[in-house]
């Protein structure tokens, strides 16, 4: 590929020779080039002598009547009388003949010479001849010669000048259009080779000028680094500003990489959000590290677009090419770029070993995660939710569970941002809902909460997805609780309130999890309307010990009165958390205390052995719903 591009250019930026696809098309030009010049080398001088002679001809013609008039004064019917006037016939002729380079001949009816003027002519002869008339009878001809040598001389001459002409013509007929030729090559050159967009070099070009570098670094040594780019909250502008304001960031963004650059470096546009820069210096990683720093700051500093302020920045991935053969360089930055990602975007991450393991495990479980969805190795396991002054049971949590039949159980910290990252989540989590809807439809008078990503919830299918399920499984929407984490609320604010305003309207109930994590958790209570808040297991976890903790949670508890909200304490695992939340005033509580996460086969036996259902359950048994009676586990379908 590399010599494919470079071949096409000349210094200067100029295509050269057009190569396989548009010989055809040169060959065509260049024969009708010749053609024309052909044309004009022949042509010009065949019309030349032909007018020439023409006129010529014409000329001899006139002077032969002339004469022939003149000759007939003289003339006589009787050829042997009219031969005795030769001096006579001879002195006209004379008078009529100005010229030296012409013969004239007067002939009586038997075509024998009476009279004639000979001049010494050389080369082509040509001629005309009138009839001489006495009383009106033909009694001669008058024949005049010329000599048609000047005539040869002037076309040798035009012939000349033709072939001249012939030959500029075919150079100039051949070079045009070769330039329009050339100048079209190059403009699809161009075309296929660079963003459209921003005018930088497309991938196609970045891996060619990678190419070159890694050779020209063989050949005469040196260093260079591959810097791999990617945008964060790129997406996030596209959606909220609109995808003209999107393209107008990826112009200013090509613009700041580019001045922060020097010259011998490229920039590449890979695609969307994407960008690539080959880096030259003798100074790795020191130079990398220095332009990746510069751009980090750079491109977090706000951007105008069309008049909005806009907030993004970078991660970036570098590979050094004494590190990484040079057909990895670009994977390898790509990895790192990942890494830096993964640990929290907005930096950068130069390229080791150690990460292509882990991204090989990745992908791994990438794959294998996709097998799951289709093979069935996802499942729920619900845990209980109790009243915390009677520890009996008032709802279930369905929490996502994955058994590999080599990895044994996934647990879905690991596995559910991978789905998000993948795409997967939306189809997991609609399965979840319909699944978790149906079993609750078992388990009347229980509430069933259903944890919902914040990309889930985003997504613009969640609401039909949430209606489906409840549709399709009959279950009363009171029954169904929503948990979702403050990460929900951290963008696109008005179209999550609506869609919290449309659950509610739904029916559904809506719970803040992990209550206490996040940073500005009040400023969210103020602006929606939950139902409920989960104190996240970190407070819980350090009650006992931590009098701090008895303080944060004191106040989270005191603000959920405020706000008449339930409160549910999670993560309990012993008596005196237990004590202790319910001394506070919370009223709900889960925890490995009261049973962890089980299959639905194991619930009867969980609950029962809690004392069953709370008989005043928050969300009682809809009209027409069966009360509850625990269920035989050989109908319960896994
Ligand atoms: N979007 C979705 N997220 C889901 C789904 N299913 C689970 N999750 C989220 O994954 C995270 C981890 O869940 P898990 O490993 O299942 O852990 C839950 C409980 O097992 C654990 N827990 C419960 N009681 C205790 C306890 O006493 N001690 C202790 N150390 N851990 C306990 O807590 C997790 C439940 O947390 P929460 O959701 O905050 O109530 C977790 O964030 C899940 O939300 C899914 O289907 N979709």
């Amino acid at each position: 590929m590399s010599e494919a591009i470079e071949q096409r250019r000349m210094p200067g930026g100029m295509a050269a020779e057009p190569s396989a696809g548009d010989a055809a098309l040169v060959r065509l030009v260049t024969g009708f080039a010749a053609g024309i010049a052909m044309l004009v080398a022949v042509a010009l001088p065949v019309m030349h002598v032909w007018t020439e002679l023409r006129e010529e001809n014409a000329a001899m013609e006139a002077e032969a009547r002339i004469v022939a008039y003149t000759v007939s004064q003289i003339a006589s019917r009787d050829p042997d009388l009219w031969r005795f006037q030769a001096a006579r016939l001879r002195a006209a002729l004379a008078t009529a003949t100005p010229e030296a380079d012409v013969t004239m001949r007067v002939r009586d009816v038997n075509g024998d010479t009476l009279a004639a003027i000979e001049a010494p002519l050389r080369g082509p002869l040509h001629g005309a001849s009138a009839p001489i008339f006495e009383n009106g009878q033909p009694v001669g001809t008058v024949e005049i010669e010329h000599s048609g040598l000047h005539l040869l001389v002037q076309s040798v001459w035009v012939t000349l000048a033709s072939l001249f002409l012939a030959g500029g013509s075919y150079v100039a007929l051949r070079l045009l259009p070769l330039r329009m030729l050339r100048r079209a090559t190059s403009r699809i050159t161009h075309l296929a080779t660079h963003d459209q967009l921003t005018g930088l070099p497309n991938r196609r070009l970045f891996h060619d000028r990678l190419e070159q570098t890694a050779a020209g670094l063989k050949r005469y040594g040196g260093h260079f680094a591959v810097l791999a780019l990617d945008l964060d909250r790129f997406k996030e502008v596209n959606d909220t500003l609109g995808h003209a304001a999107g393209d107008e960031l990826l112009r200013q963004v090509a613009k700041r990489i580019t001045d922060a650059m020097r010259e011998s470096d490229t920039l590449a546009r890979l695609g969307g959000d994407e960008f690539a820069i080959i880096q030259r210096s003798a100074e790795q990683p020191k130079a990398a590290e220095a332009l990746a720093a510069r751009l980090v700051e750079l491109l977090s500093q706000p951007f105008i677009l069309h008049g909005n302020q806009a907030m993004i920045g970078t991660s970036i991935g570098i590979a050094l090419s004494v590190e990484s053969a040079p057909d990895h360089l670009l994977q390898d930055a790509d990895t790192a770029l990942y890494r830096a990602k993964a640990e929290g975007r907005n930096g950068f991450r130069f390229f080791s070993a150690e990460m292509n393991q882990a991204l090989r495990e990745r992908r791994a479980l990438e794959q294998d995660l996709r097998e799951a969805m289709a093979t069935g190795q996802l499942h729920l396991h619900y845990q209980p939710q109790v009243n915390l002054s009677t520890g009996r049971v008032i709802g279930l949590e369905a929490l996502l569970r994955w058994d590999h039949p080599v990895r044994g159980r996934v647990m879905p910290d690991r596995f559910i941002p991978l789905a998000e990252e993948i795409g997967l989540l939306s189809r997991i989590g609609e399965w979840v809902l319909r699944e978790a809807c149906a079993v609750a439809t078992r388990w009347p008078g229980l509430r069933m909460a259903v944890n919902i990503s914040a990309h889930q919830f985003q997504a613009a299918d969640f609401l039909r997805a949430v209606r489906t399920a409840l549709e399709e499984t009959g279950l009363p929407p009171a029954r169904l609780e929503i948990e979702i984490t403050e990460g929900v609320l951290l963008t696109d604010t008005e179209r999550t309130l609506a869609t919290l305003e449309a659950l509610h309207a739904l029916g559904v109930s809506v719970a803040m999890d992990d209550f206490g994590t996040g940073y500005s958790s009040l400023g969210y209570l103020h602006k929606f309307r939950f139902d409920k808040i989960k104190i996240d297991r970190s407070f819980v976890a350090t009650l006992t010990d931590d009098p701090q903790a008895v303080a944060i949670v004191r106040a989270m508890i005191g603000i959920t009165h405020a706000l008449g909200l339930r409160c549910n304490a999670e993560g309990v695992e012993n008596a005196v958390q237990a004590a202790l939340l319910r001394a506070e005033g919370c009223t709900e509580a889960q925890g490995y205390l009261y049973g962890r996460a089980v299959p639905e086969t194991e619930l009867a036996a969980l609950i029962e052995s809690a004392g069953g259902p709370q008989a005043e359950a928050v969300a009682p048994p809809a009209a027409g719903e069966a009360p509850y009676t625990p269920p035989n586990p050989a109908r319960v379908i896994q």
